[in-house]
């Protein structure tokens, strides 16, 4: 199977460089699979999480997502990437300005589908995050498992190559941690997305086959 990410020598530092998180990093990553990805806090995940969605350009080597090397990427070919990637942020990100079923359908906007797609779809993604009922209503009018629901049904519209996450599962009640880990199970089951998860800790529901880096004193190992 193909290798969707690969990176090789993947130096990532703020600062103009001085200030490096990750030196000399090695690993592949195929279609269709789960990683989670692990380390003490401060060590570097959310930084390459960056790097794997163009927001920060390696300092050496090289990273290439489905094809593209990140570190010599345009802005063009850098946002046509962005539409192939699901990005789940802790923080959820949504606009909270715009109902539910509008933040869902963003990127189905931005690719120009038409109303009627946008609708038939923020249904059918609102009812698989289980919040079919909250459909017009506001972020902030629901509670932390039910946004971060929302980002997740955001993040599959467009059913993603590669879904990214950081920490999705945070603060989140049980409830909607497992609603939220049986749809990335999905996902990867069933549409062979590949999956990259920061987390402090795997989920003990967690049932499909998984790869596990740890992030640790600059390097990324793989646990065996
Ligand atoms: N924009 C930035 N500029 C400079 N340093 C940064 C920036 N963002 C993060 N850092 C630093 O990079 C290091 C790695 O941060 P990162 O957020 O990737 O860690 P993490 O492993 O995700 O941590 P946590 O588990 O606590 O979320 C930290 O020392 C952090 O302070």
């Amino acid at each position: 199977m193909s290798n969707v990410i690969n990176a090789s020598h993947l130096t990532l530092a703020y600062d103009d460089g001085k200030k490096e998180i990750i030196k000399n990093a090695g690993f592949s990553i195929k279609k269709g699979e789960f990683v989670f990805i692990t380390g003490p806090s401060g060590s570097g995940k959310s930084t390459l999480l960056k790097a794997l969605y163009g927001a920060l350009k390696p300092t050496e080597g090289n990273l290439i997502v489905g094809g593209l090397d990140l570190a010599n990427i345009s802005t063009g070919k850098l946002q046509e990437l962005r539409t192939h990637l699901g990005i789940i942020f802790q923080d959820y990100k949504l606009v909270n300005e715009w109902t539910v079923a509008k933040n869902v359908v963003l990127p189905l906007m931005i690719a120009g589908y038409s109303v009627d797609v946008q609708n038939t779809q923020a249904q059918r993604l609102l009812k698989h995050v289980k919040l079919s009922e909250h459909a017009d209503k506001f972020p902030l009018e629901l509670s932390g498992g039910e946004q971060q629901r929302v980002g997740v049904a955001r993040a599959l519209a467009k059913n993603p190559v590669v879904i990214l996450a950081d920490e999705p599962t945070g603060n989140l009640d049980d409830y909607s941690s497992n609603v939220i880990w049986d749809l990335m199970e999905n996902a990867c089951q069933q549409l062979e997305t590949t999956v990259l998860v920061v987390t402090h800790k795997i989920p003990t529901i967690f049932s499909l086959p998984y790869r596990h880096f740890i992030i640790e004193s600059k390097g990324v190992y793989e646990v065996h």
